[in-house]
């Protein structure tokens, strides 16, 4: 089976539904993730298969949770899970957010190509970055713990706004000693053709939990 056959297949398995246009627009961004990749190094899986199913259908977990309407990436680095989230819901607003040049040159590269008029790219540290507007959810993918997530973002967050953590392994420790929030919900992500557990971990303020 090809990558765009394998990529239907998985996205119908996880119960998204993306019109043939939108996949084929994630898959260009996957190229072009791969082929700036032998030259910056942006992630260590080079393998067009491997790159489906831990890049983008990943990212693509996240979809049924993202409820509002701008959202914010930080520690994004190629983009993910920012990008492949912008391009399958152009009426989202999402701001990626990497301080480190290269990433963030790819990731301004991709909005270019790939005409992304949903996506800001912006270089900068995230305890540093002031938006215009606070945002109503905050992603990270493979950032920080979740305290220093929390810590490095509190500033950028609305009222009533929630972090949003994708995880490997269920972070009994981080979630016990946990600063500035607590923990609102979680989730097991089902990614088809990834063997690891995948988590979702949704904070909120801690000053606003009853
Ligand atoms: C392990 S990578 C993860 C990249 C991407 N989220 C993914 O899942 O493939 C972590 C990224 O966070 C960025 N980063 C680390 N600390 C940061 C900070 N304080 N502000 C902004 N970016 C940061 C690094 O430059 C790096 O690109």
């Amino acid at each position: 089976m090809n990558l765009s056959a394998q990529f239907s297949q998985a996205l119908a398995e996880m119960g998204l539904n993306l019109d043939a246009a939108t996949q084929a627009r994630l898959l260009d961004y996957l190229a072009l993730l791969a082929k700036w990749n032998q030259t910056y190094n942006l992630t260590a899986i080079h393998e067009p298969e491997r790159m489906l199913t831990h890049h983008l259908l990943d990212s693509l977990a996240l979809l049924p949770y993202v409820t509002g309407e701008r959202l914010l990436d930080v520690g994004s680095g190629g983009g993910l899970p920012g990008i492949p989230l912008a391009i399958a819901r152009p009426e989202l607003r999402v701001t990626v957010l990497d301080s480190n040049h290269k990433k963030a040159a790819f990731m301004q590269q991709a909005v270019i190509e790939l005409k992304l008029a949903n996506v800001e790219v912006v270089c900068d540290r995230s305890e540093a970055y002031r938006p215009g507007a606070p945002y109503p959810q905050i992603v990270c993918r493979a950032f920080s713990d979740l305290s220093e997530f929390v810590r490095a973002t509190r500033h950028a967050l609305a009222k009533g706004g929630e972090w949003l953590a994708m995880k490997g392994v269920y972070p009994n420790e981080e979630i016990a000693q946990l600063k500035g929030a607590r923990l609102k919900r979680d989730a097991v992500l089902k990614v088809p053709g990834l063997a690891a557990e995948r988590h979702l971990i949704v904070l909120q303020a801690e000053e606003e939990t009853a």
